[in-house]
């Protein structure tokens, strides 16, 4: 059974006290990660399974994170805040765009660790465009990830030495982020990179997200595994409304899309995508939240809110 999410807004005052006034063990670790990379090398599946639980969401299309995520896992010694970050985009200079490069600078200066997350063996000029953002002064990981990828594993030494010559990094971890055992030896890694102090959230916190948010961004992940690279990154999810009876979510949704022709891609052939764009969002949320989700998607064309600075602000973009 999965654990179900604690998110902070339910945090009371009184379990706020309790982590007060909890005596730190000695040693204990305390830090903020962040995991940066350029779009789709996998940051967000690293991240969920450093969490242990789906906090960020995931596709084949590059640039589906789209906010800053915190996912945060405790251990009897440490506490490790991730922060994923959405891919640094260097091809369009539009509004959403600055607005998702913005989230990644101001990241790097707040952490205590980078993991800096490459495909193994591929190392490109998108790569290098943010590996020269990454501070001097702070520590950071190369996560060499996919490696169950790399098909003639002699490559990847030449590979490691190149890599190690182009920054002072602390650590070279080829993984697959796929595999449990790769996501231990990763913890192993990174702890003593936390400094010591008491955790800053509670035991069972997960992220600092909220569950409208989490819902909005599963529903999102849906639209985006079942268009493609036909639908445009720019398409997105609003929560209309959220009402709570008992044990039961009922969520109403809007998907925001640009174009007509976009909003008949995500209905298919006599509603059958959408239904099942629905379906499947609704299961994980229900998986989630551990309760029963009814969910109700409504899809509206708005031209243009993507290149707008107030139109992002509008939507929740920084
Ligand atoms: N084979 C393999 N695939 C992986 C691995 N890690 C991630 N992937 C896949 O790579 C794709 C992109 O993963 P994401 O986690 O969404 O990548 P991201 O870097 O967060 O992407 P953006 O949101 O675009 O920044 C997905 O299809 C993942 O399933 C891995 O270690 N091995």
């Amino acid at each position: 059974m999965i654990p179900a999410l604690r998110v902070l807004h339910e945090f009371t005052e009184s379990a706020a006290a309790h982590i007060m006034n909890a005596p730190t063990p000695p040693g204990f670790r305390c830090g903020m990660v962040a995991i940066v990379g350029r779009p789709n090398v996998g940051k967000s599946t690293l991240m969920n399974a450093l969490v242990g639980q789906k906090v960020s969401i995931t596709s084949r299309k590059a640039q589906t994170t789209r906010h800053r995520i915190t996912g945060i896992h405790t251990l009897d010694d440490a506490q490790y805040i991730f922060v994923d970050t959405p891919g640094f985009q260097t091809k369009h200079s539009g509004a959403l765009n600055r607005s998702l490069n913005r989230a990644v600078t101001s990241t790097l200066t707040a952490v205590d660790a980078i993991l800096f997350v490459i495909e193994a063996g591929r190392f490109g000029p998108d790569d290098q465009k943010v590996l020269d953002l990454i501070p001097n002064d702070t520590p950071c990981l190369l996560i060499a990830n996919k490696l169950d990828h790399v098909s003639d594993k002699e490559t990847l030494f030449p590979f490691m030495q190149k890599m190690s010559a182009l920054h002072d990094f602390k650590e070279i971890v080829p993984m697959t982020a796929k595999h449990p055992d790769d996501i231990t030896r990763l913890m192993t890694v990174v702890k003593p990179y936390l400094p010591e102090g008491s955790p800053i959230y509670g035991e069972d916190d997960l992220t600092d997200r909220s569950e409208r948010f989490l819902a909005a961004e599963i529903l999102r992940e849906k639209v985006f595994r079942w268009t493609g690279d036909e639908l445009p990154y720019t398409s997105t999810v609003l929560i209309d409304k959220w009402e709570t009876e008992g044990r039961l979510r009922r969520i109403f949704a809007t998907i925001l899309v640009e174009r007509d022709t976009h909003k008949a891609m995500i209905i298919g052939q006599k509603g059958a995508k959408l239904k099942q764009i629905s379906t499947e969002a609704r299961l994980d949320m229900e998986k989630l939240f551990d309760g029963p989700v009814y969910l109700e998607t409504f899809i509206k064309v708005k031209s243009g809110w993507a290149d707008n600075e107030a139109g992002l602000r509008a939507y929740g973009y920084e």
